[in-house]
């Protein structure tokens, strides 16, 4: 094995691995990568973080057959929950006090209009993100968390910062800016920020890969449509809207939550239903979209309850894709010339009805989705539209650990071969 010198100048094994945290608001994904080959070395999530059913399923992939292991019980908070990944990965051997560890890559959901690039993350760093809670109060605390326990796992090592609104920078100011008075909207930085920057901007990449062009060729409308969904316009390989907007809630209906409402309904529901902040918060972001619609937001179970006749699935599932037409509609307008709209993450990989009823009625715009074709599984991305269709419809499936974990090493490279001291061991606990 290669060796280098450290900064200390002792001789070490050369550093090629990168642990990519994904920290959300009730959950840690992670995964280890070798930056060799791009490879996963273990792959983990814990999910229900704070409940009594807590579980963390770990998958080494280094040996032969890829074996999940599972703990179950409460796993407290953020903290907890990333010790427990590092005692996984410790019992594999891939410990992260390992010396080819090279850096820990961080998914940082809102980095405002300062952070355009992925960033090392040092003090000030970190106290701007925390001073972006107020606008990411469900997703910046845990990336903090996240942040803060690596620090203190691995205080020698470079922690990166790769945000989900920095791809989104590239935005025209009159998309970026709602229509309210200028100086309050300046004073308190109120304008759309737009999120899941990292996979609109991979899958918007392997979009154009996929129809054999350059990135700066094409124009795409991306539908990220996982949990959280977005929808954004790619032109010649720069976001020109997105639908997300100063938080995670506008747009395109979600999980659990509304997506675009007439915001004076808080207003009604302060006044008229005597509801606090607080509670029309959690009740737009926690209890709505499709589990508000019809009490589930797995669309699986959505379409099972379908298939059994159930209307208020039936109607949650009609709403979520009317709504993703409409953007689909604004898109292609905005754009002009669409070469393909894109479908990605857990629900536009895996979701062939939800896919077939977005496009249904679109031929007009160029739009037509191969009945065959949208019913291939597969994990590569592929065209779901017939030969013949002027624009190309795709399924992408995004990789916002691998785009993390290129990104995160790239800039620790790029430090260490300029001859950079790469920022360590500046986060205060
Ligand atoms: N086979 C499937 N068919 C339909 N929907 C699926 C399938 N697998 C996952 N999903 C949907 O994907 C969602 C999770 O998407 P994902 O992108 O993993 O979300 P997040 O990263 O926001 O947690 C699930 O809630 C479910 O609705
Ligand atoms: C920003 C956002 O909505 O992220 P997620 O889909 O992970 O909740
Ligand atoms: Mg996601």
């Amino acid at each position: 094995m290669t060796t280098t010198p450290t900064k200390e100048g002792s001789a070490a094994v050369q550093a090629r691995r990168v642990l990519v945290l994904n920290s959300g608001s009730s959950s840690v994904k992670y995964q280890l990568l070798d930056m060799n080959d791009r490879s996963r070395l273990a792959i983990g999530l814990v999910e229900r973080i704070g409940e009594e059913t807590s579980r963390l399923l770990h998958t080494p992939l280094t040996g032969g057959d890829a074996e999940t292991r599972e703990r179950t019980g409460r796993i407290a908070d953020h903290a907890a929950a990333l010790k427990a990944a590092a005692e996984e990965l410790a019992a594999d051997g891939l410990g992260l006090d390992s010396p080819e560890l090279a850096a820990i890559g961080h998914r940082v959901v809102h980095g405002g209009l300062r952070f355009t690039e992925p960033t090392v993350i040092t003090d000030e760093v970190l106290t701007e993100i925390e001073r972006l809670v107020p606008v990411a109060p469900l997703h910046n605390p845990a990336n903090i968390t996240g942040i803060r326990t690596a620090e203190a796992l691995r205080p020698d090592l470079p922690q990166v910062a790769v945000f989900d609104t920095a791809f989104h920078t590239t935005m025209p100011e009159y998309a970026a800016r709602y229509a309210i008075d200028v100086e309050t909207a300046d004073a308190h930085r109120i304008r759309r920020y737009g999120f899941h920057g990292t996979s609109h901007a991979y899958v918007s990449r392997k979009a154009a890969e996929l129809l054999g062009r350059a990135p700066e060729e094409v124009n795409v409308i991306v539908l990220h449509l996982g949990n959280g969904a977005s929808a954004s316009a790619v032109a010649a390989g720069r976001c020109v809207e997105t639908s997300m907007g100063l938080t995670p809630l506008e747009g395109l209906v979600m999980g659990t939550r509304s997506g675009d409402i007439d915001p004076a309904v808080t207003f009604h529901l302060k006044r008229v239903a005597g509801m606090s902040t607080d509670e029309i918060d959690v009740l737009l972001n926690k209890k709505s979209g499709l589990v508000g619609l019809c009490g589930d937001n797995d669309m699986r179970e959505i379409r099972r309850r379908i298939d059994e006749g159930d209307e208020r699935a039936a109607l949650a599932f009609d709403i979520y894709v009317h709504r993703l037409k409409k953007y689909i509609g604004a898109y292609s307008a905005v754009l002009g010339r669409v070469d393909a709209v894109v479908f990605t993450a857990g629900v536009g990989e895996n979701s062939a009805p939800v896919r077939e009823a977005a496009i249904a009625g679109l031929e007009e715009l160029g739009l037509v989705v191969d009945a065959g074709l949208n019913a291939v599984r597969s994990g590569e991305p592929r065209l779901i539209s017939p030969n013949y269709a002027r624009v190309a419809v795709a399924v992408v499936p995004t990789d916002e650990e691998l785009e993390i974990a290129d990104q995160t090493f790239a800039l620790v490279g790029q430090a260490e071969s300029a001859g950079q001291q790469v920022p360590v061991g500046q986060v205060d606990n």
